[in-house]
């Protein structure tokens, strides 16, 4: 049973009109949610206001309504709560409602524009595999003591984020990693958790079409930092330019990861080949399945965490040893006839790609060409297209540029957009196949011996959005099919 008062404990109340002493039986955020007995929580958000929809919300059983604005009219028997901000204010209901499950678990976020379903997924695998009960929170999927649950974003709303989390305590979880992206700090999706640390990786280029600007974005970044308490941990990347700015402020207590720099956690690379890492790390030599310096950067950021929370050394490193990564990212297949690398990568900004791209570069031993399948999301941040193509072409033999997920837009001005980033020493260089699976097809036809084939932008997900419509699509499935046929 939870009784509204007790729910609204941390959060900052401005007016009260009602009765606060009673049950409420579920939270939402959203009116077409709401439930009889329950709390609809009314939220301004980026394309409407959650206080137009109070009356559907009530209409549908709701009867305790918080909000920011005081409706003019109030209804008989509902109780009003009228908060400075409620989006902090679900974070801290939800938190309370699902009797705080953050403070039972050793919680770790994931932060920065690349590497978050990686690390955030290592550190599953690394702790699952220390012998402890772990959740996972990711762009890929969810994790609950082994049991998949399918994710719906990267961060889930506070509600849901809660109710997965109090999930893992039910199930004997001990630790919980989660990635938290940039819309999820500026929306307080976090709002109220308590984290035992969190993690920086890097921060490049990207989500500019919701954060404007590169500052803003930095800034939203860096206060989840500024909002971690003194107890957890704060762990950056010493060699991204942003990396000290990251933790300026932070009450946490502060470390930093570094292949270049002095660093606690400190890394070097000795080799780097297609077969995996071998690197030296806090002074003991180890061999890593996963492939390329983005991957050193990830594997220092999940040692250096598992050092923070107390776990030994020479064990970590001996079951990081073990872990391959996250699926999609730097996912590779073989072809049986002629050895062709078919290799499926998420990467979708241009920062991802040119990683991915360079790692391959310094991987190739002889003449072996780079053949780069890549488009760019439709309805998202247009700045990056020309740039996505432009990486593309500089850094690979040819290029296929192909529809990523058009959603709303028409494949093709997404495919124009791309192209005028090219100029015209590129033009020999690349292909438009507006049809993925023709463009990969196209990728295999124009691959010798040897050659490598990078599908990006789409990595681990099983769908194609076209015209608001997700239909089944799989790079990885499609690659390994297509091989599969040169077989005949
Ligand atoms: C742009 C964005 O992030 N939007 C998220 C946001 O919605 P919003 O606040 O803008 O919603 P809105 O449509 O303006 O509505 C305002 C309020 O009215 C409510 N409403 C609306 C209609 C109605 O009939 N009744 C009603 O009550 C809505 O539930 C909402 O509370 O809050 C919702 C609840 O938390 C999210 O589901 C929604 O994610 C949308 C679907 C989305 O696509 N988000 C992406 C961009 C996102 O969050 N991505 C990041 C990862 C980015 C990355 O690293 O790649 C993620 O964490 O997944
Ligand atoms: N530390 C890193 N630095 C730069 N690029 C990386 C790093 N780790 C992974 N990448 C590249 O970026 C892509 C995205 O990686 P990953 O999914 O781990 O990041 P993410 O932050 O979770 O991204 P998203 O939120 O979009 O899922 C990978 O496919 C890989 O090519």
């Amino acid at each position: 049973m939870r009784i509204l008062q007790d729910i609204l404990y941390k959060v900052n109340i401005l007016e009260v009109r009602g009765d606060t002493g009673r049950e409420v039986l579920s939270l939402t955020l959203d009116s077409r949610k709401a439930e009889v007995g329950g709390c609809f929580i009314a939220v301004k958000g980026t394309l409407s206001d959650g206080h137009k929809f109070i009356p559907m919300a009530l209409d549908k059983g709701a009867v305790v309504v918080v909000c920011e604005v005081m409706p003019e009219e109030q209804r008989p028997g509902v109780t009003y709560v009228q908060v400075r901000d409620s989006a902090a204010a679900a974070g801290q209901m939800a938190h309370q409602f699902y009797g705080e499950p953050s403070a039972h678990l050793t919680l770790v976020g994931v932060t920065g524009t690349n590497g978050k379903t990686t690390v955030a997924t290592l550190l599953y695998k690394l702790f699952t595999g220390l012998g402890y009960t772990c959740g996972l929170l990711s762009t890929v999927q969810n994790e609950i003591a082994g049991r998949v649950v399918a994710a719906t974003h990267t961060t889930p709303d506070p509600i849901e984020l809660n109710a997965l989390l109090a999930d893992m305590v039910a199930a004997g979880c001990t630790h919980a990693f989660m990635e938290v992206s940039s819309h999820a700090i500026h929306q307080q999706r976090v709002a109220g958790l308590v984290f035992a640390g969190g993690i920086f990786t890097n921060i490049t280029h990207d989500h500019l079409d919701y954060h404007k600007t590169f500052d803003e974005y930095i800034r939203v970044k860096k206060s989840f930092f500024d909002n971690l308490p003194a107890t957890a941990f704060a762990l950056s990347n010493a060699d991204d330019k942003r990396g000290t700015v990251m933790l300026q402020n932070t009450p946490a207590r502060k470390a930093y990861y570094s292949l270049r720099t002095l660093a606690e956690v400190k890394g070097k690379i000795l080799e780097n080949e297609l077969t995996g890492l071998v690197m030296v790390v806090d002074d003991i030599e180890v061999h890593f399945r996963l492939i390329g310096e983005f991957n050193a950067y990830n594997l220092l950021a999940v040692y250096g965490a598992a050092v923070a929370l107390g776990e030994d050394k020479t064990t970590v490193l001996q079951v990081l040893s073990t872990l391959t990564g996250a699926e999609g990212r730097f996912d590779y297949i073989v072809s049986p006839v002629d050895r062709i690398m078919g290799i499926v990568d998420y990467a979708h900004t241009p920062d991802a790609l040119l990683n991915v791209l360079s790692t391959l570069q310094k991987l190739r031993k002889g003449g072996e060409k780079i053949i780069t399948v890549v488009g760019a999301g439709g309805d998202r941040d247009k700045t990056k297209r020309p740039v996505m193509a432009e990486v593309a072409c500089e850094h690979s033999d040819r290029v296929i540029l192909t529809a990523d997920n058009p959603r709303s837009e028409d494949p093709m001005d997404i495919l124009r957009d791309m192209e005028s980033g090219l100029g015209s020493a590129a033009k020999r260089k690349y292909l438009v196949v507006p049809d993925r699976t023709e463009a990969i097809k196209t990728a295999i036809t124009l691959a010798g011996k040897g050659d490598i084939i990078l599908v990006a932008g789409k990595g681990h997900e099983k769908y194609q959005e076209i015209k608001g419509v997700k239909h089944p699509f799989d790079d990885k499935a499609i690659l390994k099919e297509l091989f599969a046929l040169l077989e005949k």
